[in-house]
């Protein structure tokens, strides 16, 4: 793909929430870049960096101007959010209302008149930081909830665009999606995009249908297939069309990176540093309460107790990256998650030797290579996820074949990864069961599983996704 940024404006724009770094100040107060938590990041950074494009994003702190820069080769554009707006735009409407209603209403979503006033608010300031810096004729792929209104605003302001959507989350139930007060706002201003595009087929079936019902536009009827056959609806003189493209990985980089000696190294080391036990057991999460790390913790503290899992051979690290601090649900979610490993280092530990690793911190990419070489079980339970990329990060770091991958049916992940072992994370014995099954797998039956995982994830890897979404909406100059 080719594309360029000129003084004339840039020819590909990715228009997302967060900018690819986060402003972070350290304890002596000086601020540094660092990598913005979360998938979204993982997947697109290396789409732009491939189309030489430039991002626009907020720089996840309040009250900061920051002016265009270049960092790593990326051009990015900050969007300034005040206080105010972080709370009621960011906390509030993207994750205290769209968040769980997206995420099948795992926890109850907040309808506030003044969250959603400040969602368009700041919609209207990223579609008019895009359109001031687009070129003529310019392809823009704006992403996620946080930016539903922008397709149209921004097609408003730069008719000449061609923009895209992608939704990185599950698109709920129509059932689900009519509770929203703001439900035909939100279903035009996606509308305004050439291109809308779900991880998978049922969420652009449950749009098409929305937008025959709330925005009253013909909309086609026939089966969306992934990445092909995408449904269409006709709006005016245009016709928008809405496909499922499942997003990857960048498998190839992490498959090369996994096999270096340095981490092959670390993995060793780190199984050292755990007291050389006879199996490792993953969780790496943000910490979201969509994830399940509660019912996987409930799933090992019972097969403890049952001695089916013996804490002396067998050890468990969870990662939990820090995730919206300030939203009530995440607070409530983390305290319960803590006692939960407290209770099971209570029962379980021997000095020097905990039961849980519980790592409240983001991990750097190599270190989490080298756990994901290290881990004999790879645990992914959440209750509702859109894609889930640590699932297919897994596999693409095990060139060994060893390992094993339990996965929640409930994430997107779930629809390629047809080796995993498949759970539905709400039926704990069947949780259990998968677990006891992954740790306890003939090795024979463990390598044709991973074979199989990886051969999914690196002939579909983040390029694929990329290349067949802007080959779908056109515009980009391949
Ligand atoms: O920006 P935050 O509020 O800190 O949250 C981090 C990101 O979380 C979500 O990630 C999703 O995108 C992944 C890639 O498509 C997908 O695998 C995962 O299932 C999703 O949960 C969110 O959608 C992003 O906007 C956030 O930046
Ligand atoms: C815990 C942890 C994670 N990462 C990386 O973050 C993303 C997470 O993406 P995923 O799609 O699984 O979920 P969300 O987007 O967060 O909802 C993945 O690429 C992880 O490798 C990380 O770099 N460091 C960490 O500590």
């Amino acid at each position: 793909m080719a594309a360029s940024s000129t003084t004339s404006g840039a020819d590909f724009v990715v228009v997302a929430n967060r900018l690819p770094v986060d402003l972070d100040t350290q304890p002596d107060g000086e601020r540094r870049w660092k990598r913005s938590p979360g998938g979204l990041v993982t997947a697109l950074e290396p789409v732009l960096r491939s189309n030489d494009g430039a991002w626009v994003g907020w720089t996840g702190v309040a009250d900061v101007d920051v002016d265009t820069f270049v960092e790593d080769g990326l051009t990015l554009h900050p969007v300034r959010l005040s206080a105010a707006e972080v709370t009621e735009y960011y906390e509030g409407f993207s994750n205290g209302t769209l968040w769980p209603l997206y995420h099948d209403v795992v926890a109850t979503p907040e309808y506030h008149r003044h969250w959603w006033n400040s969602y368009v608010q700041v919609n209207q300031r990223f579609a008019e930081a895009t359109a001031a810096i687009a070129a003529q004729g310019a392809t823009v792929w704006v992403q996620d909830y946080q930016l539903q209104l922008v397709p149209k605003m921004l097609r408003e302001l730069r008719p000449d665009l061609t923009i895209g959507f992608f939704l990185h989350i599950p698109f709920p139930p129509v059932e689900l999606f009519m509770q929203l007060p703001w439900r035909t706002e939100i279903v035009q201003g996606l509308l305004g995009a050439d291109l809308i595009g779900f991880h998978l087929p049922g969420g652009a079936q449950n749009f098409l249908y929305l937008s025959r019902r709330l925005a009253g536009q013909p909309a086609s009827r026939a089966s969306v297939g992934v990445r092909s056959r995408p449904g269409t609806v006709e709006v005016g003189d245009r016709t928008v069309r809405v496909g499922a493209f499942p997003i990857s990985i960048d498998s190839g980089q992490l498959d090369e990176l996994s096999r270096r000696p340095e981490v092959q190294a670390r993995a060793a080391e780190i199984r050292a540093e755990l007291g050389n036990p006879s199996r490792i057991i993953l969780g790496v999460d943000r910490l979201d309460y969509t994830k399940g790390i509660d019912n996987r913790l409930h799933a090992l503290h019972e097969l403890l107790a049952e001695g089916r899992i013996d804490a002396d051979e067998t050890v468990m690290v969870q990662l939990a990256t820090p995730s919206r601090e300030n939203v009530g649900l995440y607070i409530k979610m983390r305290e319960g998650i803590e006692q939960q490993v407290g209770r099971i280092n209570g029962d379980w530990s021997k000095v020097g030797r905990p039961a849980v690793h519980y790592l409240h911190q983001p991990v750097p990419r190599e270190e989490l290579v080298a756990l994901f070489v290290a881990a004999d079980v790879m645990l992914v339970t959440p209750v509702r996820d859109g894609m889930n990329l640590v699932a297919k990060e897994y596999p693409a770091c095990r060139g060994d074949l060893g390992g094993a991958l339990v996965l929640s049916e409930f994430a997107g992940a779930a629809a390629e990864l047809k080796d995993a072992y498949m759970v539905n994370p709400h039926d704990l014995d069947g949780v259990k069961d998968a677990l006891v099954a992954a740790l306890t797998q003939d090795p024979t039956e463990g390598r044709r599983r991973m074979r199989g995982l990886r051969r999914q994830v690196l002939t579909h890897d983040v390029d694929r996704w990329a290349r067949s979404f802007l080959d779908s909406l056109g515009g980009v100059e391949q």
